[in-house]
């Protein structure tokens, strides 16, 4: 898994929340373009690994490289602006404003200056979407307002996308259609990193796997391999 220049290179994360150790020291590296699936029971750390990685929490050790260029401790604000989209568990958008202002309002330049992802485009991998263009965010269902949370970050044009529990709490139909636009977004070069409870359609969808139980990682590799891997999966999925 190291053989790649890591775009996001992430080593020895340790936070806590107050006297709890949450993470005792991850590790994790997404070479450019690749999709990285982050699996692990509830509670096992994920979404604290992503807030500590984004800066929304402070880390108590370890280190954050990007493109090979060390930006430990910055802020969300500044994260973003490297080119990482981030996708909330709980959806990030705005209600008060319509589909059309909460797109429009997130849109600028990747990094390279690519403008790839315009407004018009997408709202073709969002039909729902341009069809609600004048509703207000919180008038859209759950679904729709997690595909408008994906648009906002798509307009950003990112070189790595950050999904957190994109299709919770979504209908069926609604989370194969969220897979769909997550398997079109891997196929525009963009890398991802993607928690899901889905751990079969993570796996589908990602090229590396990081499993985390309590804080640490006890697994990385394939992610082919390890859908094959009935013993570890079992074992740290409880599946
Ligand atoms: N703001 C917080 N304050 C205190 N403890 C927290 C806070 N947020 C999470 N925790 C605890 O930290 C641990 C890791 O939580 P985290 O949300 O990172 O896990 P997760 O793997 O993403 O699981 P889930 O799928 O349930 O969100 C859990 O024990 C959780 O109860």
């Amino acid at each position: 898994m190291n053989t790649e220049a890591a775009m996001l290179d992430v080593a020895g994360v340790n936070t806590y929340y107050g006297d709890s150790h949450i993470l005792q020291g991850v590790d994790l590296q997404i070479p450019a373009g690749r999709a990285l699936g982050l699996l692990g029971r509830n509670g096992m750390g994920k979404t604290t690994l992503i807030r500590s990685l984004m800066g929304y929490v402070p880390m108590a050790a370890g280190s954050v490289r990007w493109g090979g260029r060390d930006v430990t401790g910055w802020p969300p604000e500044k994260m973003a602006r490297l080119g990482i989209g981030y996708v909330p568990e709980g959806r990030g958008i705005f209600p008060n404003l319509s589909v059309s202002e909460n797109l429009v309002m997130s849109a600028r330049a990747g990094v390279d200056g690519s403008r790839a992802w315009t407004y018009d485009r997408v709202l073709s991998l969002f039909p729902r979407l341009a069809e609600r263009l004048d509703n207000g965010g919180a008038q859209l269902s759950g679904g729709e307002q997690q595909m408008l949370s994906i648009g906002r970050a798509l307009m950003t044009n990112p070189t790595l996308m950050i999904l957190d529990e994109a299709t919770e709490g979504l209908a069926p139909l609604i989370v194969q259609e969220i897979w769909r636009v997550i398997g079109q977004i891997r196929e525009t070069g963009i890398s991802t990193l993607i928690v899901d409870r889905n751990y079969r359609m993570v796996l589908a969808h990602t090229d590396l796997a990081v499993v985390l139980e309590k804080g640490r990682v006890v697994l990385a590799g394939e992610s082919a391999a390890l859908a094959q891997d009935h013993d570890a999966l079992g074992r740290y999925l409880g599946v």
